[in-house]
């Protein structure tokens, strides 16, 4: 990853196993790396949002555990982001496991009946979960979060293709949007990885304030928000069609920028 630039800030010395490539303490004393801190905001609000909209229309539970979790990522990585703290860092990557988690259990359920249980997945996510994290705790290596973390991704993938390829083509569109939002996040976060020394020299050439485009693990924050926005709405949007919900799609002005159209289901 990046190197450390030696800048101090009110959080001392990073103890994190991970670096990005923003510089450090570079637009406040108080944040670390501030376009990547407050670029969660894109993954905290909207998902906010959409967990009360679910609340009050009725939808299932395990719907606002996807908005929450969604939240709970952006707050965990606002706060990696703004400390670089090794404890703050599992606060970010740790919820993007268990979130991720809920996801693949609201899409491989969704053709149950309504309010049901099933215990086979939710004891084999559980384990899951609680193996990836003890394994984490113990050996610090980034790479294994980021498999494993792939290997949920890439479930979420498979099952949603499978579905709107076979059982409702109508929702290709939304499917495949979500995914090449996520993707395009994911190109940039690579980019921000492997270009980091250029992407550093080529800021100092730039006048200032258009040096924060290059903030590309920044966008990532915001693409990855946004796709995997998108994808609870399709989620949810599969699960309401398949318990005849007569799912109503809104298109609704939400304030702020990245998310000027949302798609709404309601319950009617
Ligand atoms: C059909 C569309 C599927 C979309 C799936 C969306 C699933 C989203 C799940 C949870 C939301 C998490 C949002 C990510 C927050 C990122 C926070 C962050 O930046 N954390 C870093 C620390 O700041 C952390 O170290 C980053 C880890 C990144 C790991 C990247 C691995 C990406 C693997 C992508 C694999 C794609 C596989 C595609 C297979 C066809
Ligand atoms: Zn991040």
């Amino acid at each position: 990853m990046a190197p450390t630039i030696d800048r101090q800030g009110y959080w001392g010395r990073p103890t994190s196993t991970l670096e990005w490539c923003e510089e450090n303490y570079v637009v406040s004393f108080y944040i670390a790396e501030f376009w990547n801190t407050v670029s969660n905001l894109i993954m905290i609000l909207p998902p906010l949002y959409g967990a009360v909209h679910t609340y009050r229309n009725g939808l299932e539970f395990r719907y606002i555990c996807s908005f929450l979790g969604l939240s709970a990522v952006g707050v965990g990585s606002w706060c990696f982001h703004m400390t670089l703290l090794y404890e703050m860092q599992l606060l970010d990557e740790l919820p993007m496991i268990y979130s991720t988690c809920v996801f693949v259990y609201c899409l491989y359920e969704c053709f149950k009946q309504e309010n049901s249980i099933s215990l086979f997945p939710i004891v084999l996510l559980l384990i899951f979960s609680v193996s990836v994290t003890l394994v984490y705790l113990q050996w610090k290596e980034p790479v294994f979060h980021q498999v494993m973390y792939g290997v949920l991704v890439a479930c979420l993938v498979m099952r949603s293709i499978f579905i709107v390829t076979w059982v409702y083509p109508w929702l290709r569109a939304l499917c495949y949007t979500s995914l090449g939002v996520f993707l395009l996040g994911f190109l940039l976060w690579n980019i921000d990885n492997i270009f980091c020394d250029s992407l550093r020299a080529s800021r100092q050439m730039m006048p200032p304030g258009v040096g924060v485009v290059t903030q590309f693990h920044a966008w990532w924050h915001i693409f990855t928000g946004l796709g995997s926005y998108l994808h609870i709405l399709l989620s949810l949007q599969i699960r309401s069609t398949y318990l005849k919900y007569r799912p109503k799609v809104k298109v609704c002005i939400v304030t702020f920028i990245g998310y000027p159209f949302s798609k709404i289901i309601t319950r009617l």
